[in-house]
């Protein structure tokens, strides 16, 4: 599989021949404005209308306004789309991504709903999914860290311990070799490390940051957009701004079942073939529950998840 970095994917873009549409890579998004890497340049691109359907990780043409300026025509198909929604509409977190890293840590302490959903987002769109344990160096808190992760383990997610702080070198090493040609985007709550993991990284990260928040956004100050970091080699990182919610209205009936792993052994052996997995008697799933097999929580958020579907307005 190549990544969203390939080296081709950043040529083509020939400014002397403004017929031609030039090939490239969202590395920014803010609004309705994209940052397109293509070759050397950056161009500050809009999209015909009031269609904002770009996301950060897109492979785009374009046609080039002014040295520095264009409008995108066209986004190339997309292996993955990985996004969230509420009642209202969703919004595209990032396309062609390949790996989605949670990072939680031992303090402040995170939220099982929140790391849930982002792997339930992760299901859906057909994305490996990881958690990053930072701040394993707070001893106090880590028995209890490591607990409650031991359930995303159990569930195949692989964890990985680290911490920015005590030792960075080794951090670096294994998030190194993890991300290597991958296209992986750090999803955390605030507070968990996820700006020092960027940074350790990516040395020039904050650099480059605003760079790119002058570019999209006037010189006015942008806190919160999404970015992709080019690591060469085919790799990317990619970094969304901190959330406190991760709406998944979007999502059908079908898809939450599967995207909830631990169910899917229990699929066909409900009493009815259309069963929702919430009161039906002769559930499998439930009798799982109730066994103990699958965890009361997970089946929480799914019941919650199932009712946020059935709210959705307009499509
Ligand atoms: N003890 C300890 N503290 C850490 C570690 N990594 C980061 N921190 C601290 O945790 C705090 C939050 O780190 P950030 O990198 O800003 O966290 P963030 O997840 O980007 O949070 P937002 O910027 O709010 O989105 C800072 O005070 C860091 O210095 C670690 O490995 N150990
Ligand atoms: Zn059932």
């Amino acid at each position: 599989m190549r990544s969203t970095a390939s080296a081709e994917a950043l040529t083509g873009n020939d400014p002397g021949m403004s017929k031609e549409l030039g090939k490239g890579l969202v590395i920014a998004a803010h609004g309705r404005h994209y940052l397109v890497q293509a070759g050397g340049e950056r161009l500050n691109c809009v999209t015909r209308g009031k269609k904002s359907d770009v996301a950060v990780g897109d492979i785009v043409r374009f046609k080039q306004t002014s040295p520095d300026q264009g409008v995108i025509e066209k986004i190339d198909e997309r292996k993955t789309l990985l996004y969230r929604s509420d009642q209202y509409k969703s919004k595209l977190l990032a396309a062609n991504v390949t790996q989605l890293f949670v990072v939680i840590a031992t303090e402040p302490g995170f939220s099982d709903d929140l790391v849930s959903r982002s792997l339930v987002a992760a299901e859906a769109a057909g994305i490996q999914a990881h958690l990053l344990l930072n701040k394993i160096d707070v001893e106090a808190s880590l028995p209890k860290a490591r607990e409650r992760a031991a359930l995303y383990a159990s569930l195949g997610y692989p964890v990985h311990e680290v911490s920015v702080r005590k030792s960075p070198d080794d951090t670096r090493a294994l998030l190194l070799s993890l991300l290597q040609g991958q296209s992986t985007i750090l999803i955390g709550q605030s507070g968990m490390g996820k700006s020092s993991l960027i940074n350790l990284l990516v040395p020039d990260a904050d650099i480059a940051t605003r760079e790119i928040s002058a570019a999209l956004d006037s010189g006015k100050h942008t806190t919160t957009f999404t970015r992709l970091y080019d690591m060469g080699g085919e790799t990317a990182i990619i970094d969304s701004p901190g959330f406190q919610e991760f709406g998944l209205y979007h999502l059908s009936e079908g898809m939450l079942e599967r995207a909830f792993v631990e169910f899917r052994p229990y699929l066909g052996t409900c009493r009815f073939y259309n069963c929702h997995h919430l009161a039906e008697p002769g559930c499998g799933v439930l009798a799982a529950v109730e066994a103990g097999e699958v965890n009361a929580m997970r089946h929480d958020l799914y019941r919650q998840l199932l009712h946020e579907a059935s709210q959705t307005i307009g499509y």
